[in-house]
């Protein structure tokens, strides 16, 4: 019989529980995408699982208003009337607002829109009319930021995500100025409309909330508000593995998962 070295057994269970340790970190520890990466895994989607945008801004913008209703319940709401002001940009992110906005009527909100660049597509045709014809009210402008803490409980920055570059174009620079004046709570959609999407901003907005969709991005480890959700429940294994995204489990049929 060889006895053991009780140094080396020491040794080897702490190298053990350390490693396992690690490991264990390893895989909870969630990937937080550079934007090239995320245009990736977005085009895959599209070109390899055969996902129609439509039905990814669908699932996006339900998991947006379900984490809202989660964070702000309509009873927690400052003003009796429980009036969100949604502001939708020139691409995606916009869309996944439009549905946000129509998911947040459903759920007993009083959203209204600001929609003021509208891309000449069925899609966003079709996202408008269904806010439409839900009595969403659309504003022609966007309001001076004393009215919009007035009349808003919440803002949704629906305005840029993972695609934006450069300085801000009007008439978003203008619509983004006003909301760095509010002190109404800003919920952002994948990213906070303005931030680079990988460095972040200093100056930029400072959300209360943060939906990351399919996967943070690397801009979101500088995101100090109250609350972090991850929705988009839509990424198959494969890809998930493929991409080593390392995605927290979400609970049962739940579309959101509470990051922060
Ligand atoms: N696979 C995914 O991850 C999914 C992504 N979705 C959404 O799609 C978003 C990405 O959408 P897109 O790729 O359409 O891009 P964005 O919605 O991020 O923005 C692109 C639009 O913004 C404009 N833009 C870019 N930089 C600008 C600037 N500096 N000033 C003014 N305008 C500027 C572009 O001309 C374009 O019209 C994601 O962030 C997410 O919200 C979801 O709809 C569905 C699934
Ligand atoms: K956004």
């Amino acid at each position: 019989h060889r006895r053991a070295c009780p140094l080396v057994s020491v040794t080897n269970s702490l190298y053990k529980e350390c490693f396992s340790g690690l490991a264990s970190t390893m895989a909870q520890s969630i990937k937080y995408l550079g934007q090239e990466e995320a245009q990736q895994i977005d085009e895959e989607l599209f070109s390899e699982y055969g996902f129609s945008v439509d039905q990814l801004m669908e699932l996006a913008g339900l998991s947006c208003a379900t984490a809202i209703t989660r964070a702000y319940p309509t009873s927690s709401l400052v003003i009796a009337r429980p009036s969100l002001l949604v502001i939708c940009g020139p691409g995606n992110n916009g869309g996944d607002g439009l549905v946000c906005a129509r998911h947040l009527k459903l759920f007993g909100y009083a959203p209204t829109i600001l929609y003021p660049k509208r891309p000449n597509k069925l899609l966003f045709q079709g996202l408008t009319t269904q806010c439409e014809k839900m009595d969403i009210p659309f504003l022609t402008e966007m309001p001076e930021a004393m009215v919009v803490d007035e009349a808003y409980n919440l803002v949704i920055d629906a305005i840029f995500g993972f695609s934006f570059k450069g300085a801000v174009r009007e008439p978003f620079g203008s619509i983004l100025d006003v909301l760095k004046k509010t002190t109404v709570p800003i919920v952002s959609i994948d990213i906070p409309s303005g931030w680079d999407v990988e460095q972040g901003s200093t100056d930029g907005l400072q959300p209360d909330m943060l939906i990351s969709l399919t996967a943070p991005k690397k801009s979101a480890k500088h995101f100090c508000g109250r609350y972090h959700y991850l929705g988009g429940r839509f990424v198959p294994p494969a890809m998930e593995k493929k991409y080593q995204l390392n995605l927290p489990p979400y609970p049962n049929t739940d579309c959101v998962y509470q990051l922060q």
